[in-house]
């Protein structure tokens, strides 16, 4: 389980990184608001701390094995979502471009265990130039297709990147997402749209400025409404096919419910701090190896 491995959403989870609660927010003085949710207020490392463990404990009971991001130190105070800081496509890794400054570093706390996986050479990828933004919660790799969320946080420069990489292998595939502008708050792709069981996908149509064919052609749709996706109700995590991890939360009843109808064994933990700060069980997880 040395290799980087990724080619569906939902095929099983065998080497994940999680989010590192610990030394989180331990100097307020670095502490930067980066997205809409966290100008409502940010939780306590106390709220942190056995939810994190729980999570962890359930991906290890499924047989996931479960690493946690080194700290990098006070000037980085938020490393509760991996997800962001990169993404295993196919053989490869490519390392994120992030907007926002405290988030940069964060990179330094995976390395080592990004360093130590093999690939297909060159297997760790870093995209050239300032101008190219993208991050890992905005890029879903499923069904031979890469979808690239151009978002708050992914321009079209980070689209054309991986699509000069992958296009030989893969379907590219622009999802422009609503912008704060136009009303909607989608941070990430994976904040509107998120691949689950065999042929399904959680979905909040309104979060996309028009849906692409492909996603109406190639999955049934689990529609979410606006309440729900402001509680992250698409941001659940897939250990495989047949099993979720989401949120134990009123306004993601209705959705565990309809996962539950088509055959999906949803394990309901309580989560509300991490989504506090604008990431749910997917963005709390940076998947290696999925085979
Ligand atoms: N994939 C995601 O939607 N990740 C959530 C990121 C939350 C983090 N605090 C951020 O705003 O960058």
């Amino acid at each position: 389980m040395n290799t980087f491995h990724q080619y569906n959403e939902t095929d099983p989870l065998k080497k994940v990184i999680i989010g590192r609660y610990q030394g989180y927010r331990a100097e307020e003085a670095y502490v930067e608001i980066v997205n809409e949710e966290q100008k409502k207020g940010l939780p306590d490392v106390q709220e942190l701390g056995p939810e994190f463990e729980s999570f962890k404990h359930h991906l290890e009971a499924r047989g996931v094995e479960v690493l946690v991001p080194q700290y990098v130190g006070k000037f980085v105070y938020d490393q509760l979502t991996p997800r962001d800081i990169g993404i295993t496509i196919g053989n490869k890794f490519v390392m994120s471009n992030m907007v926002n400054q405290s988030r940069r570093y964060e990179a330094a706390g995976i390395f080592p265990m990004i360093n130590n996986m093999k690939g297909e050479e060159p297997a760790i990828l870093l995209p050239p130039g300032n101008d190219i933004l993208l991050e890992g919660g905005d890029i879903l790799v499923d069904k031979g297709n890469i979808f690239v969320g151009i978002s708050q946080r992914t321009n079209e420069a980070g689209f054309d990147f991986l699509e000069e990489v992958f296009g030989d292998r893969f379907n590219l595939v622009p999802v422009y997402c609503r912008s704060l502008d136009e009303g909607k708050n989608v941070l990430h792709l994976d904040c509107t749209f998120n691949p689950v069981g065999r042929q399904h996908a959680l979905i909040y149509p309104d979060g996309f400025r028009e849906v692409p064919g492909i996603i109406k052609d190639e999955y049934q749709w689990i529609e979410i409404n606006a309440e729900e996706q402001a509680e992250l109700a698409t941001n659940v995590i897939s250990i495989n096919q047949d099993t979720v991890i989401s949120r134990d939360h009123k306004k993601c009843q209705r959705v565990n419910d309809e996962m539950k109808k088509v055959g999906i064994e949803v394990i309901e933990l309580p989560f509300d701090a991490a989504p506090a700060t604008g990431g749910s069980f997917r963005c709390c997880t940076l998947p290696l190896v999925r085979a």
